[in-house]
């Protein structure tokens, strides 16, 4: 192909030359026009439908340093995006600057500020897609490893939390490759996705050489108008999903189902992280929306309206398995009973659910694409996410959904102030001679 050709693709970035041609082009004709374009005809009026829609959340913020990660018992905002990485650092020195890098510009994205303006001869230090001042939106990042950090490149091998492992399918998965695991898992959360997506190219940008994306997954949570009673979120099945969620503000109860404790049976460099599974779950909406509503609430378990129980007024009513020992109020095999059959042990496998719905256009065959991005924490990840789905597997619900892709991650400890950084304790745990290659 010719150079000639070349600039000829409609997809090709214009080069100087053309740019210029362009820019001279646009000249002649405003000039052909008459000279200058009134200045009415191009001012922005109060109501121009090009405006950009107003929020007043911008200025929103979450703390970063802290014991714990953020966006993980923090409220969930209404957009959500996991991104899975390989890591490309060749040794121990790398990953400590790539997790250095990655600590600086999470605490500077939640924080917010104006990005540093550089010689124009080289590419601008951010975006720019949310303006030269950048606003936290709430924003959240939260950093997570897969089980294929801890291989013989970095010397993790020893310091593997207990349970991580990489994630084999259910039953009644289908797993696709490409949107599978990963050495590192970045969650953003915030008020819009455009907050994360942001975030998402400034990590991007500023670790070149060191990481590599490998899949990332969307998601939205439904807004609603301010009500007195809090309720939970609607996900694409119409249903509420969360009422049975553990309080996340209950600090005790957090220290039992989420955060590793330390002197537990995880590596000490772990205390007050947590095991972080992400599901991409399909929803196959057409047959979903042609299922009679008497039998779509058999399956989950709770009235479609209300989100309450069988025989409940509302969703955060309890229902009580003790007085259905046949199934007549609550079916057996309804999805929230397996979940949960709130029996003696049921404490045990409690986990933090931080569900999006994600919609993600079309398949070959005409049907959307759309479904559940589960996200679930907890403390321990055999009794916790492994227990609860291996009780699910067969379940009524699953002639409606299909697990496509996620994986199991180990979300790091808390970064405690401006001199500590993403997963120290780990790099540190096996001696410092070795924290740096
Ligand atoms: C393995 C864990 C779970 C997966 C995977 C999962 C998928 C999934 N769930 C819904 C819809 C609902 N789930 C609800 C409750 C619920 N779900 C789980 C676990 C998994 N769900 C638990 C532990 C619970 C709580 C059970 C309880 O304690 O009573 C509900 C009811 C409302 C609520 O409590 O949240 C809905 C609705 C879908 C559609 C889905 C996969 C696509
Ligand atoms: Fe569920």
């Amino acid at each position: 192909m010719s150079n000639d050709r070349k600039t000829h693709d409609p997809n090709a970035p214009a080069s100087p030359a053309r740019r210029k041609l362009l820019l001279g082009a646009g000249a002649g004709a405003i000039a052909a026009a008459g000279g200058m374009v009134p200045h009415n005809a191009v001012a922005l009026s109060n109501d121009s439908v090009t405006n950009a829609p107003e929020s007043d959340r911008t200025q929103e913020r979450q703390p970063f340093y802290g014991i714990h990660q953020p966006g993980i018992v923090t409220p969930r905002p209404a957009a959500g995006m996991v991104a899975s990485f390989d890591i490309l650092s060749r040794d121990r020195a790398e990953l400590e600057q790539l997790l250095r890098t990655l600590t600086e510009r999470i605490a500077f994205l939640m924080q917010g500020g104006s990005a540093p303006e550089l010689d124009p001869k080289f590419p601008p230090a951010d975006s720019g897609i949310l303006g030269p001042d950048i606003f936290p939106d709430n924003l959240t990042v939260t950093a997570a490893l897969g089980a294929s950090v801890f291989d013989d490149r970095f010397g993790l091998k020893p310091m593997k939390p207990q349970h991580l492992t990489r994630m084999e399918g259910f039953p009644n998965d289908a797993l696709e490759k490409e949107l599978c695991h990963g050495d590192l898992l970045i969650q953003f959360c915030s008020n819009t996705p455009d907050t994360n997506i942001h975030a998402l190219r400034d990590i991007v940008k500023n670790t070149p050489g060191q990481l590599m994306l490998r899949w990332k997954q969307e998601g939205s949570v439904p807004v609603q108008p301010p009500a007195k009673a809090k309720e939970s979120a609607r996900n694409f099945l119409g249903f509420r999903d969360g009422s049975a969620n553990p309080d996340a503000s209950d600090d005790a109860l957090m220290n039992r189902v989420v955060w590793v404790q330390p002197e537990s049976d995880e590596p000490d460099w772990a205390a007050h992280g947590s095991y972080q599974v992400v599901r991409i779950i399909r929803n196959f909406v057409e047959r979903w929306d042609r299922t009679p509503l008497q039998e779509q609430e058999a399956i989950i378990g709770r009235r479609k309206n209300s989100g309450a129980p069988f025989g409940g007024r509302t969703e955060a009513d309890v229902p009580d398995y003790t007085a259905d020992s046949e199934g007549k109020v609550t079916p057996l095999d309804s999805h929230i009973r397996l979940a949960n059959p709130r029996d003696a042990s049921a404490a045990q496998h409690l986990i933090l659910r931080r569900p999006f719905n994600y919609s993600n256009g079309i398949s070959k065959s005409g049907q959307l694409e759309m479904g559940l991005l589960f996200i679930a924490f907890q403390a321990d990840l055999e009794k916790g996410f492994i227990t609860v789905q291996k009780r699910l597997d067969g379940e009524p619900l699953e002639e409606y959904i299909k697990p496509i892709g996620g994986g199991f991650f180990f979300a790091l400890p808390g970064v405690r102030d401006e001199k500590d950084f993403l997963g120290r304790t780990l790099l540190e745990a096996s001696g410092p001679q070795n924290a740096r290659g």
